[in-house]
């Protein structure tokens, strides 16, 4: 019978990987941001990525050029559960050639749990303490598109984290949508009699919040590579703004000087 006991001399096993919850929160997400940045970048949902048709009017100059060149080399993306942010997110990554962070993923790898095992067994304040220290963190990352959680931006500091740190694209669907795309899922949120009715009045409650995003966009009976070209359009447009905004006190000081 194998008891798991060790001879003399040899290695002793390997402690599971996660005994409980993490002592060093931010090591561990340290740790676990770079083993994820390292790895060969994942689809999250490999049966529906679909190459983009690159028709859009900023997109296609450098279409199959091999240079990139991107609007921003930082972007976040919010909105409710289902809307998208975890798909559209990973092809935004893909065609902008930036890294893909799931912050949802990393909290799974810090903890060694699922989500619906983390708000079982740890409680929901603990999985939205491991939230502000993923979005602390990944809001210093360079060259990433960050996909939020549902609930990620609705809380305050992170919302101020991120908004600092650049635009935060937020995804819109209606409810009917969401449910049609969550209803095979386990959302710990979603666990109810009537999750249609869940997910309206959550959506409602939220609304408000998700409307303090930069930029935002419809993601309702639309394939995803056509929200990810809408994306990198709007967020072209912003960039432009943005440099025009930074470069009008210069503008507006030659005028007075001549
Ligand atoms: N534009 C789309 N058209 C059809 N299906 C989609 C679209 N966007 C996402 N989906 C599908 O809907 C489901 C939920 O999408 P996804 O996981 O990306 O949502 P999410 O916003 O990340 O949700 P959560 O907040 O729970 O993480 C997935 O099966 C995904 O493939
Ligand atoms: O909307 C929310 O609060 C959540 C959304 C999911 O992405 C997960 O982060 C978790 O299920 C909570
Ligand atoms: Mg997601």
């Amino acid at each position: 019978m194998d008891l798991g006991l060790t001879e003399p001399g040899e290695a002793a096993p390997l402690p599971p990987a996660h005994d409980g919850p993490p002592t060093d929160l931010p090591g561990c997400v340290e740790r676990e941001l770079q083993a994820l940045l390292a790895e060969p970048a994942e689809p999250p949902d490999r049966a529906f990525v679909t190459p983009l048709t690159g028709e859009s009017s900023r997109l296609s100059p450098m279409w199959g050029t091999g240079l990139i060149e991107r609007p921003v080399d930082w972007v976040a993306l919010a909105g409710f559960m289902g809307t998208g942010k975890s798909r559209v997110g990973w092809e935004l990554s893909r065609a902008l050639a930036l890294h893909f962070v799931d912050t949802d993923k990393l909290i799974t790898r810090v903890v060694g749990k699922s989500i619906p095992e983390v708000f079982e067994q740890e409680g929901e304040s603990y999985f939205r303490s491991c939230e502000a220290e993923v979005v602390h963190r990944v809001s210093r990352l360079d060259h990433a598109v960050i996909s939020l959680g549902g609930g990620t931006f609705i809380h305050e500091a992170n919302r101020r984290t991120l908004l600092e740190r650049g635009p935060v694209v937020v995804l819109w669907a209606t409810p009917e949508t969401v449910y049609q795309r969550t209803k095979h899922s386990d959302r710990p949120l979603l666990r109810a009699e009537d999750p249609l009715g869940r997910i309206r009045s959550l959506m409602d409650e939220r609304e408000g919040v998700y409307r303090e995003g930069t930029i935002h966009v419809h993601s309702d009976g639309r394939p995803s590579e056509e929200i990810v070209e809408e994306i990198i359009e709007r967020l072209w447009n912003w960039s432009d703004a943005a440099h025009a905004w930074a470069e009008a006190p210069e503008a507006l000081a030659d005028r007075a000087a001549d």
